[in-house]
């Protein structure tokens, strides 16, 4: 059975993160992927020039029209905006209930533009986040949501995702991509088990929108595979050969960072 995966996230025009990202992350794991829009946003791999949100009222309509009419096997959600846009989503979630929601909390972009408003932190943790079925949050992103300086070293991460779970996340996997050494270690934790994840430290420049091609990665493997480590161990597995696959690109001269690890897609 083809899943029916949607995606609710930002745009991306450079097809690297948000949207546009997962649509092809989604087809690449077998699954038939949908969307709902939160954010308009200009930008590249190199930053954001703007921002127009999307009504939380349209958001809203966006989303009952498809759930109205179609199956959701599970949910990817990354950029939200503010809390208005929250608000929307958790009474979403709480009217169909569907399953397998993953919540990729996004809130600054690699360049350093925020795409969460600060006030909205808090609507995030306090209302989204119990609601979900796994959060994948970045190292700053964990670090926001508690409240508590970022880690600088993997061996904080398991005391760290025991944190985000108090917060009542029901799977937490803590991505240590922000730290440097010769691995990338993300941690899985929740429902008793706690597992490290590691893989090879790809030497790039080309990591724009990692966190979203993992997180819809598993958005699409889940409805596929009897749990979440079988469907997180494929998505990254898959995102570090995409990472790898990006440094023999031979892209030719002149383009810019904007031709990331996608463009092998
Ligand atoms: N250079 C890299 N080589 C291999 N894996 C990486 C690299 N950078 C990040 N990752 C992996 O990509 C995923 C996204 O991690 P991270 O970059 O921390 O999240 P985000 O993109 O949300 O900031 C994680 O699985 C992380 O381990
Ligand atoms: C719409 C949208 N969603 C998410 C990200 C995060 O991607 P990154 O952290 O690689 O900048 C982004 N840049 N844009």
């Amino acid at each position: 059975m083809v899943p029916n995966v949607l995606t609710i996230a930002g745009t991306d025009p450079s097809g690297g993160a948000g949207v546009q990202a997962d649509l092809k992350a989604f087809s690449a794991h077998g699954a038939y992927g949908m969307s709902v829009i939160t954010a308009l946003v200009a930008q590249t791999t190199t930053g954001v020039a703007e921002v127009h949100e999307v009504p939380p009222e349209f958001i809203t309509a966006q989303l009952v029209t498809l759930l109205d009419d179609v199956r959701v096997d599970s949910v990817k959600i990354g950029m939200l905006a503010n809390a208005e846009v929250i608000r929307a989503v958790v009474e979403v979630l709480d009217r169909y209930a569907p399953p397998h929601v993953v919540l990729d909390p996004v809130m600054v972009a690699k360049s350093g533009d925020r795409l969460l408003a600060p006030e909205a932190v808090g609507a995030l943790r306090d209302e989204l986040l119990p609601r979900v079925d796994l959060i994948t949050p970045n190292l700053p992103e964990a670090a926001d949501l508690l409240g508590e300086p970022e880690l600088a070293d993997v061996d904080g991460m398991p005391a760290q995702a025991e944190r985000l779970a108090g917060l009542g996340a029901k799977q937490v996997l803590l991505k240590g991509g922000h730290l440097s050494g010769e691995s990338s270690v993300d941690l899985l934790y929740g429902d008793g088990i706690a597992e490290f994840l590691t893989s090879e430290r790809v030497v790039t420049t080309n990591d724009h929108g990692t966190g979203c091609t993992l997180s819809a990665a598993i958005a699409a493997l889940r409805p596929q595979r009897p749990d979440w480590l079988t469907a997180v161990r494929e998505s990254k597995d898959y995102l570090t050969e995409a990472l790898r696959a990006s440094e023999r690109l031979d892209v030719g001269h002149g383009h810019g960072p904007v031709h990331h690890f996608h463009h092998w897609w």
